[in-house]
């Protein structure tokens, strides 16, 4: 199993539109999309689009948020994850386990906002960065 694309950046804000907002102003990035709730993930999100990638904005919705935790720590937010395709979700569970890595939660991958099963890899195994993992989008 290697990984491909990078398919995001998570970025943690307390102010998802405010932090939308900067990213046109300061930077151009001004291809955005409206601002979603996924109730069952615990985030709004918003992507901001690149050339080559996105920013995902996420800020929690509630204090069982997994980025709630995060902000309590980083008040202004911050870079929150980093997102690699893979080719089949459940091979790259499996393989990531079988080198001794922790793959969050259950390991039962779930629906992401891309629409395609993703999971999560512990920070401590990646130098303190958490890794998703996404089965590639129909995108190629
Ligand atoms: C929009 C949907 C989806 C998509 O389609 O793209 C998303 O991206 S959703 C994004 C939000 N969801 C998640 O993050 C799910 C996975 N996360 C988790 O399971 C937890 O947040 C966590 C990573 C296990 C952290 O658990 P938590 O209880 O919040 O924190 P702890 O205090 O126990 O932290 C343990 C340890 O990990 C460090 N940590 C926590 N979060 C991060 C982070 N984002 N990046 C780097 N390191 C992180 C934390 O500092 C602790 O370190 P030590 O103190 O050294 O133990
Ligand atoms: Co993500």
């Amino acid at each position: 199993m290697k990984i491909g694309r990078l398919n995001h950046v998570g970025i943690a804000t307390p102010d998802i539109e405010a932090t939308k907002a900067m990213y046109a102003t300061l930077y151009g990035a001004d291809r955005a999309t409206e601002t979603k709730d996924f109730p069952h993930l615990g985030v709004r999100v918003c992507f901001v689009s690149l050339e080559n990638s996105e920013l995902e904005l996420l800020e929690p919705l509630g204090e069982a948020s997994p980025v709630h935790k995060f902000l309590e720590r980083n008040p202004k937010g911050g870079q929150h994850h980093v997102c690699f395709e893979v080719d089949d979700i459940i091979t790259a569970r499996d393989t990531m386990r079988a080198r001794g890595a922790t793959v969050l939660g259950t390991g039962e991958p779930y629906i992401g906002a891309h629409g395609v099963p993703v999971i999560f890899v512990h920070p401590k195994n990646s130098d303190g960065v958490l890794v998703e993992l996404m089965q590639k989008p129909d995108h190629d």
